[in-house]
């Protein structure tokens, strides 16, 4: 058994963040780990407050992990400051590593700000350069490279310029389009394009932690960039399908909709 690490904030609403890794990584066969980074206090709604992890604490889980066990592939979802990326980018530096996907989130779907502005040149200058994949939604490409992504011209221009800052891979994610929800995966000769009709559903909360993570996992497995992003979409899509409307706000997608079918506990 493969064995994944997220390195990310927690949702206590169990759709995103580490929850939604964790919950990803087991629907994929592979074994979760994880490092802490923040505590969120969110639901379905909102985020209403955030805890930042000290540094030490965790370098402390870096190293309690890669001390003792070895790590087939690496996420890294919310780190939320400066002091957090610095401390990330320090540990991680002392081992070899495995393929890591960077989701670099930035504002939440209900527009809290899950990295501090003031820690996006950081995130630029460390974390980039290490990833081997870089999944950024519209948003946050745009505010990476400060200009305006709307069409699919754009999203090829992106993923050249975010190319350009030092990940091995760029996936644009079109989540955020208003026609189709068609991702752009560009492996610095060539584009790949993942059409997907928009599924009309509110239910897209952690949508793109759960497709790192699942992307993660198939990179772990030995599967090559490209099958690994294809198998991944598709995945993501089924779950954004089967997604479940708890809460009152924007819920969550269902992480392990192809397996409690094929396990028979649900029929349609
Ligand atoms: N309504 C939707 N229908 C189909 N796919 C979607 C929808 N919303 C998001 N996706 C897909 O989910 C994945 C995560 O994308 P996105 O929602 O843009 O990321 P984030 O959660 O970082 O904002 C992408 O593959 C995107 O195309
Ligand atoms: C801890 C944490 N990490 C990431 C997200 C982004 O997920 P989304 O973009 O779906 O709000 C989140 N809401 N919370």
């Amino acid at each position: 058994m493969k064995h994944c690490l997220t390195i990310a904030g927690s949702d206590s609403s169990g759709g995103a963040g580490i929850q939604a890794d964790l919950k990803t990584f087991s629907a994929h066969g592979t074994f979760g780990m994880s490092v802490i980074t923040a505590v969120t206090a969110q639901n379905t709604q909102g985020v209403f407050d955030v805890q930042d992890i000290d540094p030490s604490v965790i370098a402390h889980q870096i190293e309690a992990i890669f001390d003792d066990i070895s790590v087939h592939g690496i996420k890294i979802g919310m780190v939320s400051q400066t002091e957090t990326i610095d401390i990330i980018t320090k540990t991680l530096k002392k081992y070899p590593l495995p393929p890591l996907v960077l989701d670099p989130v930035m504002i939440s779907k209900s527009g809290y700000d899950l990295l501090k502005p003031d820690a996006k040149k950081a995130l630029i200058e460390n974390l980039l350069p290490m990833a081997t994949l870089i999944t950024p939604n519209l948003p946050e490409a745009e505010e990476i490279l400060g200009y305006k992504i709307e069409d699919l011209e754009t999203m090829k221009k992106a993923a050249i310029d975010l190319h350009n800052l030092g990940p091995k891979y760029v996936l644009v994610k079109g989540g955020h389009l208003s026609e189709t929800a068609t991702d752009v995966l560009y492996d610095s000769v060539n584009f790949h394009l993942l059409h997907q009709e928009k599924i009309e559903t509110p239910h897209t909360h952690g949508t793109g932690c759960t497709l790192s993570s699942a992307i993660t996992a198939n990179l772990a497995k030995g599967i090559s960039i490209d099958e690994a992003v294809k198998v991944a979409k598709a995945y993501i899509t089924n779950a954004i399908v089967h997604g479940f409307s708890i809460g009152h706000g924007v819920g969550p997608t269902h992480h392990f909709y192809e397996l409690y079918k094929k396990a028979g506990m649900i029929n349609d």
